[in-house]
């Protein structure tokens, strides 16, 4: 296993140096200690990287849809074959647990690497016809895609935006996050290696500043960010510099909603998996978790008795189920925020401090008795921090759940499913989920509405986010000009 990829950046089929841009260590997060080297891409590194995607789109777009799917399909069918390799890698660049990594991250990237595989020789236009004339659509590329991955999913992050954009014959730039790089190196190997011609997919690492010029250069045409609402804001405005297209995945608060009939380890469940997963710092968690009165005691004691079974350590050891986190700083700011929600007088349960050992280990924490108005309850933390917030009523509880200016992700538990529906309905969010959380299979639509969002990843809807239609009207008699 080689943690130290060949070179820092990935362009025109091939790994490329510059060592002249500023070094990038690699800080493996279970430890702490530098496990490999990358240099930020420099000006001349982002030229060639434009101009060698920019070049490549038109040939690609040229094959057919089916003859495109094929690569993806090929490439998906190479993660899966390598899954073992790259899920250690992605434990590598992230800390998270191995055994998340094996049924999470590479295995994702190939199902949507295959989801639109599949799609690709099925993109079609329309025929209108009007009287003896008509319309056709044609389904075109946008042309130059930019991507630019958070730090929780690097694998998943580069497939869930080369797979569509490539399907629907675009080339594309991605930029991982400067914290977690290796990964989508492999993806671009690897699609080479499916037959993808030189050039339509190439990585280049560093940070803003290498994203920046990115997004402003004419030749680019679409940018599909995943991170921070505050990045998401100036990468927007970036982009509406010149009208370029957007996928924004954005950060979250979101609500996860415990109904007195739910079924108590179902419910006690999905607030683990919606808070504690990947050691929280999944976008679409269940952070605010409101119990109904007559279960919270319940509640909290079967919660308080199950993190005792989380296994915290190495995340190589496949017995561990939790994980350090990605980084020092995120660790800091985790722990910021744990003692805003004592300082503010939220009743910690669960959890609440670092762990004295190498790396970026925290516990899981709870906080119980939380008040809508606490810090704790309304910023993102992006760390395994559960609020649980009482409440009484369904009307209560929606207006309460809706008081946030995130809409990534809501969930409900209850026996009720009339109520399920009806509370799902009334939830401004895009993901949502009913006596489950944070599934993301790629059939589904996943994004968020409010300040969490704009577009959708994945399923059906991602063709529209990647493609744009041209209309041709047909006269098929003379032209009546007026003069
Ligand atoms: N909705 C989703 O699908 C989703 C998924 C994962 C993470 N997230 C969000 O991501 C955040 C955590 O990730 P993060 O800390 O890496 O986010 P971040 O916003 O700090 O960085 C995201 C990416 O943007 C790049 N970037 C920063 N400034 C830029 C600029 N001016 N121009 C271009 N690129 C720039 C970074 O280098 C990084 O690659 C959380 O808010 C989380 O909720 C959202």
């Amino acid at each position: 296993m080689h943690i130290q990829p060949k070179a820092s950046h990935f362009i025109n089929g091939k790994y490329v140096e510059d060592t002249d841009g500023t070094a990038l260590p690699v800080i493996y997060p279970a430890t702490g200690e530098t496990i490999a080297h990358l240099h930020e891409a420099t000006p001349a590194i982002i030229e060639q990287a434009i101009t060698s995607a920019h070049r490549a789109q038109q040939q690609w777009a040229a094959l057919s849809g089916t003859e495109r799917g094929r690569v993806l399909r090929k490439a998906a069918d190479i993660i899966r074959e390598r899954n073992h390799d790259l899920s250690v890698l992605e434990t590598y660049d992230t800390g998270k647990p191995l055994s998340e990594t094996l049924v999470a991250d590479a295995t994702s990237g190939a199902d949507a690497l295959e989801y639109f595989g599949g799609l690709s020789g099925s993109l079609t236009g329309e025929h209108i016809q009007l009287g003896q004339d008509w319309v056709y659509t044609r389904r075109e590329p946008l042309g130059l895609c930019v991507g630019i991955g958070a730090w929780n999913y690097p694998t998943q992050i580069a497939c869930w935006k080369a797979a569509p954009a490539l399907a629907c014959g675009n080339a594309m730039i991605f930029k991982p996050s400067e914290t977690t790089p290796l990964c989508a190196l492999k993806i671009a190997e690897i699609l080479i290696e499916a037959g993808l011609p030189a050039g339509v997919f190439n990585v280049i690492q560093g940070g803003g500043p290498v994203g920046a010029p990115l997004i402003s250069d004419a030749r680019v045409n679409k940018v599909s960010l995943t991170g921070s609402v505050p990045t998401g804001r100036k990468v927007y405005a970036a982009a509406a510099q010149d009208l370029k297209h957007v996928t924004m995945e954005l950060g979250g608060k979101s609500p996860l909603i415990i109904f007195d009939d739910a079924d108590l380890e179902n419910a006690v469940g999905g607030a683990i998996l919606a808070n504690f997963y990947s050691s929280g710092q999944v976008c679409s968690n269940g952070t605010r978790v409101f119990v109904q009165k007559g279960i919270k005691d319940q509640f909290l004691k079967r919660l308080a008795k199950r993190l005792k079974n989380a296994v915290i350590g190495d995340p190589m050891d496949q017995a561990t189920t939790f994980g350090p986190m990605a980084n020092q700083a995120q660790l800091q700011i985790t722990l910021d925020y744990i003692a805003k929600g004592k300082a503010e007088g939220a009743r910690l349960i669960y959890g609440g401090g670092a762990l004295d050992q190498p790396g970026f280990y925290i516990q899981p924490t709870v906080f119980a008795d939380v008040n809508d108005d606490m810090v704790i309850a309304q910023d993102e933390i992006f760390g395994p921090v559960m609020a649980v917030l009482d409440f009484e009523t369904e009307d209560e509880v929606i207006t309460r759940a809706n008081a946030t200016d995130f809409g990534l992700s809501a969930g409900v538990f209850t026996q009720n499913l009339t109520r399920a529906h009806s509370v799902i309905a009334q939830m401004e969010a895009g993901s949502c989920f009913i006596n489950s959380y944070n599934d993301a299979p790629v059939e589904a639509p996943f994004g968020g509405m409010k300040l969490s969002g704009v577009g959708r990843e994945n399923s059906k809807e991602a063709i529209n986010h990647y493609s744009q239609l041209k209309s041709v009207y047909v006269r098929m008699g003379d032209v009546e000009a007026p003069y």
